[in-house]
Parts: C-alpha cells; structure tokens; sequence
C-alpha cells in the first residue's frame, strides 16, 4: 500500500512564530498516524494545512498523490478529507441525527437546510443521506441517542457524534484533533476502540492528536513526534517510545 499523504518541508509562522518548521512526513494508506507533542508543538496548525483552513508558506502536501498548495476546505471535503475539531463543531441545539447529516450537506446538490428540514428538492439524494447517517449512527452505537438534542448529551457521547458526522461522508482520510480530550480513562478506552474499528471496517486511514501517550501506543501503528514545529521522532510506536530525544522533549516531561 502506497502513501495518502506526503508533506515535504512544509513550514508556517504566525508573525514570526514557527508554528511549523520544515516539516516532513508520510502517511501510509490505511494506518492509524498519532501526533504528539507538547502544548504549542505545531499539532493543530498541521491538521489545519492538511485540510486547508491554514496555507502553508513553503513546502509541498500531497494528498493521494495530487499536490495542493491552497486548497478550500470545502475542497478538502470533497477530495475525501474528514476533520473533527477539538472544541467540537456540532449544532447544539440539533439532534444527533441532524448534526450527522450535516456532515453530508457539502456533498449534497440540495443544501443543508433543506436536508436538514426536509423539505429537500432532491427526495432521491434525501433518503439516501438519511440512509447512510443511520448507518453511522448504528455503527458508532447512537442509536438510543438519534433524536436526542446535542447539548443534552454527556460529553463523551458528544465526541462521538462529531466523528459519526465527520465519518458519514467517507472520508478517505480522518483527521481527528484530539477526540479523546476531556475524557475519563474508560471513555478514552471505548473512544480509541471506535477508533480503531472505524480503520478496520472501512479502512480509513486515521491522523489524530493525542496527549494520552499510553492510548497512542495502544492505537496508533504510527507516530510522529513534534516539538516547537520540528519533528523530533517518526516510526513505530515501540521505537517513538525509547527515542531519546522524545524522552527529552516529551514524554519525560510532565504534561
Ligand atoms: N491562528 C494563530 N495565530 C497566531 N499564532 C498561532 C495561531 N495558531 C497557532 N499559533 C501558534 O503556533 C504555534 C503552534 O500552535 P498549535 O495550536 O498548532 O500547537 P498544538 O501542538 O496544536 O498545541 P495544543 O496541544 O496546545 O493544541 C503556537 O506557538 C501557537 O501559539
């Protein structure tokens, strides 16, 4: 299996600041890729230049073997790019249902009011978004939840409908930017469980940002390390684990 992406001495500064730094790395089709690094390491800003909300100032992204250098996040999308967020971006006042067929209305030729109140131009296109968010809601286990309003669920319920409506889209690529924060050990057990059920049954490949580096060696077949913009360490997780420099910038630090 070949590469879904590839970044090539990708940097970006904010007045100044690197939040990127000649950054490089590939991610293989179909691996579960975690990045860690400390607060301010640059983690965020890279998922925000995969997706395009960020234009990288110098480098190359290629995302499945097409270089983009200012791509839309609508784009993105489309091209197959899912993205969750760490504050979640869900309609808190919308139902789980509504909030995943949200994550259809980009690829919808009727628009999303329509599709989310019914009353669509395209019945066709209707019913077959309204098939696939049921399909997602079932596999992610929501279906008690389908018709709650959002903001009444428990938080960890709450990440879980933002993947489900980044995921009913299926995306080629799921960048998740820290799905699991805020979450209790046994939440963040059963969320890395999906997570990792989500690669195996639709192949997805995953890149997502975690601090727990005990539920990134258990997830993730690969890591890649940042710190102040720089990658520091890229491989496997078992050899991430005993790098040196890692051990310094990282994980012998409290966090
Ligand atoms: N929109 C922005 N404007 C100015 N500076 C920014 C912006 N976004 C990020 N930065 C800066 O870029 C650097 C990298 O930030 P980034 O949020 O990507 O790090 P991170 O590794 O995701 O951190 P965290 O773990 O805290 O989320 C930091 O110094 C940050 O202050």
């Amino acid at each position: 299996m070949g590469e879904i992406l590839e970044l090539h001495d990708v940097s970006l500064s904010f007045k100044g600041v690197k939040a990127l730094n000649a950054l490089s790395f590939k991610v293989r089709k179909g691996e579960i890729c975690a990045l860690i690094g400390p607060n301010g390491a640059g983690k965020s800003s890279l998922l925000n230049v995969i997706n395009g909300v960020y234009r990288a100032q110098s480098g190359d992204v290629l995302f499945d073997g097409t270089r983009f250098e200012s791509i839309h996040p609508r784009k993105a999308a489309h091209l197959g790019i899912g993205r969750t967020f760490q504050h979640n971006a869900l309609f808190r006042r919308l139902s789980v249902q509504e909030n995943v067929l949200a994550g259809l209305a980009r690829h919808g030729r009727t628009v999303f009011l329509e599709n989310i109140f019914r009353f669509g131009r395209d019945t066709e296109e209707r019913h077959s978004f309204e098939a696939r968010a049921r399909r997602i809601i079932a596999f992610l286990g929501l279906e008690a939840h389908r018709d709650t309003i959002v903001s009444t669920l428990p938080y960890g319920i709450q990440k879980r409908v933002d993947l489900a409506r980044a995921l009913v889209a299926d995306p080629k690529l799921l960048l998740l930017d820290e799905p699991m924060a805020g979450m209790n050990q046994e939440e963040k057990q059963e969320m890395s469980r999906v997570i990792a059920e989500v690669n195996r049954t639709f192949g997805t490949t995953v890149v997502l940002i975690e601090h727990d580096v005990g539920i990134v060696m258990g997830l993730a077949h690969h890591v890649v390390v940042l710190d102040y913009g720089r990658k520091v360490a890229d491989g496997a997780p078992e050899d991430v684990r005993n790098d040196p420099e890692v051990i310094a910038a990282y994980l012998g630090t409290v966090h």
